[in-house]
């Protein structure tokens, strides 16, 4: 599968300094170039929340970051890169400019996109000499969090330039989507000019103050939008007749009409005073770094929470976020299962901001989800992937006690490890321990009991024996040794 090798981002403020975040953490080496005085403080702020919330976001092996880079100029910047990513201000004369000198120092074959919210490529490529590799690939901010790009080609870019830069963006767990046909503000900011457009009428109006307006989209179809786009909610909400009696219901009610979507308001001086004040009082209690990353917390939870949608298949972005793991499992180095005394080695994890309750701590369910990663690391160490749970194999776990001994804290970094007890493979019965890194405090212990089934036939069978002969040597590796403290305990039992 093509790949991005190595980046240049031309520009590093809100949105090119995440692009460059959303490479490094791909593991592609960025070179960027910002005149900005503070372009490398700033880089390095945007990085710094970058990074947390990838510890939030996934358990997957995320490849080794990417190095990054400042150049002193667009034609240092670009030199060895094959994916350069312009995002400098919204002016078309400044950005053309600097597309056509990219385009004249880089080489010919890497990919140009464009940050550029609603420019038409064809204006932006007008001047370059090899304008069929050049197309928009307009993100959302945070690009390091949210996976869509619209990808939009002008009259001169080739189709496989697109189907290039698509694919090549999987690989970064983004989604590209290729757009027909250009069009200013392409499709995404179509539809978030309308309401932008009309929230500046209602704010002007004294219908609502800017709290009110963000509290009706956060607390209705906001939600509703991050797990279903436009279509797909009103089909439902036209009940059973779906999307003809949504039509015919609601249909007439666009020519009353309930909008002043054709009148642009004057931003006068009085009316963004206005806005501006309204948003200080709604959320000047924060810090835009502080909002951000409160911002990206919520974001993590919603891409989680559809990871596990639709049955565990994942939904939207969530379906998405559990693809991009496969690939960075799949790319991952293979864990060996080194057969020994020891308890084995499984899983490293940091308590993040999300996993602390009102305690303080991490709260009870996560130390469950560290013994269930830990049990998954054990799987892919003896070579139960996703292939083999598709041929219709995998271990199902039947039982398991938790004991919470110490409190992990935000930010700690903790060690699963494992002693196989005995078992004969059809079922794996095991003992964890959760320490804390730094100082091999024990915080947590799980007795685990896991049945090798056949999905098909819907009943607990021995694994194959690909799967056995690697886990066969750690049975026996661990068969004579004594039976861990807490193993075979009882709900309540006094410690000793
Ligand atoms: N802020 C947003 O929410 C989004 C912005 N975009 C697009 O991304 C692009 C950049 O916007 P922002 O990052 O918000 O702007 P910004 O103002 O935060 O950053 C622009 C950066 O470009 C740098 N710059 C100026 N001239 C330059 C040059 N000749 N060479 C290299 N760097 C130069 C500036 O120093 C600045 O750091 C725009 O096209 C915008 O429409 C796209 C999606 C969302
Ligand atoms: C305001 N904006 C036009 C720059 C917004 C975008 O382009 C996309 C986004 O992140 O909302």
């Amino acid at each position: 599968m093509s790949k991005i090798t190595k980046a240049a981002c031309i520009g590093g403020g809100v949105i090119g300094g995440a692009w460059a975040a959303r490479f490094i953490l791909g593991g592609i080496d960025v070179n960027m170039y910002d005149p900005h005085p503070e372009a490398e403080r700033i880089v390095g702020e945007v990085m710094a929340n970058a990074e947390r919330a990838y510890a939030m976001l996934t358990m997957a092996p995320l490849p080794p970051k990417g190095k990054l880079t400042f150049s002193k100029s667009i034609e240092e910047a670009v030199q060895g890169a094959d994916w350069i990513q312009e995002s400098v201000p919204e002016r078309l004369e400044l950005k053309r400019g600097v597309i056509t000198q990219i385009d004249a120092s880089a080489d010919p074959k890497a990919l140009i996109g464009s940050s550029t919210s609603g420019l038409m490529p064809t204006d932006l490529q007008r001047d370059m000499k090899y304008p069929e590799r050049m197309f928009v690939a307009h993100p959302y901010n945070p690009v390091y969090l949210l996976p869509l790009a619209e990808l939009v080609g002008g009259q001169k870019t080739t189709r496989a330039t697109l189907d290039d830069a698509k694919a090549r963006l999987a690989t970064i767990g983004m989604k590209g989507v290729i757009i027909n046909k250009e069009i200013e503000a392409f499709v995404g900011d179509r539809l978030l000019e309308a309401v932008w457009r009309e929230g500046l009428w209602l704010i002007k109006d004294d219908i609502c103050d800017t709290e009110t307006l963000d509290d009706v989209i956060r607390y209705s179809f906001g939600m509703r939008w991050a797990q279903m786009g436009m279509f797909e909610t009103y089909r439902i909400a036209g009940g059973e007749a779906g999307m003809r009696h949504f039509i015919a219901q609601f249909g007439p009610c666009l020519s009353w009409p309930w909008t002043k979507l054709t009148d642009v308001v004057d931003l006068t001086e009085e009316l963004v005073d206005k806005i501006a004040n309204q948003s200080d009082a709604q959320s000047g209690a924060y810090g835009i770094r502080e909002l951000e990353r409160i911002r990206d917390e919520n974001l993590v939870g919603i891409m989680q929470t559809l990871k596990g949608s639709n049955g565990g298949r994942g939904w939207g972005a969530g379906k998405l976020l559990a693809e991009f793991e496969s690939h960075l499992w799949a790319n991952a180095p293979k864990p060996e299962a080194k057969a020994g005394k020891d308890p084995l080695n499984l899983l490293e994890i940091k308590v993040n901001p999300s996993w602390v309750d009102y305690n303080n701590h991490m709260t009870e369910y996560r130390y469950t989800q560290c013994f269930a990663d830990g049990s998954d690391a054990l799987l892919r160490l003896i070579g139960v992937d996703m292939e083999y749970v598709a041929d219709g194999h995998s271990y199902y776990t039947v039982e398991s006690h938790v004991r919470l001994l110490d409190e992990a804290k935000l930010g700690d970094n903790l060690v699963v490890t494992m002693q196989i007890l005995p078992s004969d493979g059809k079922k794996v019965h095991s003992f964890m321990w959760l320490r804390r890194a730094s100082d091999g405090a024990l915080l947590s212990t799980c007795e685990h009991l896991m049945l090798h089934v056949s999905s098909k036939e819907g009943k607990s069978v021995p694994p194959l024996p690909s799967v056995l002969e690697k886990l066969q040597p750690l049975i026996d590796a661990h068969a004579g040794l004594p039976l861990p403290e807490g193993a075979g305990r009882h709900v309540g039992q006094k410690r000793g």
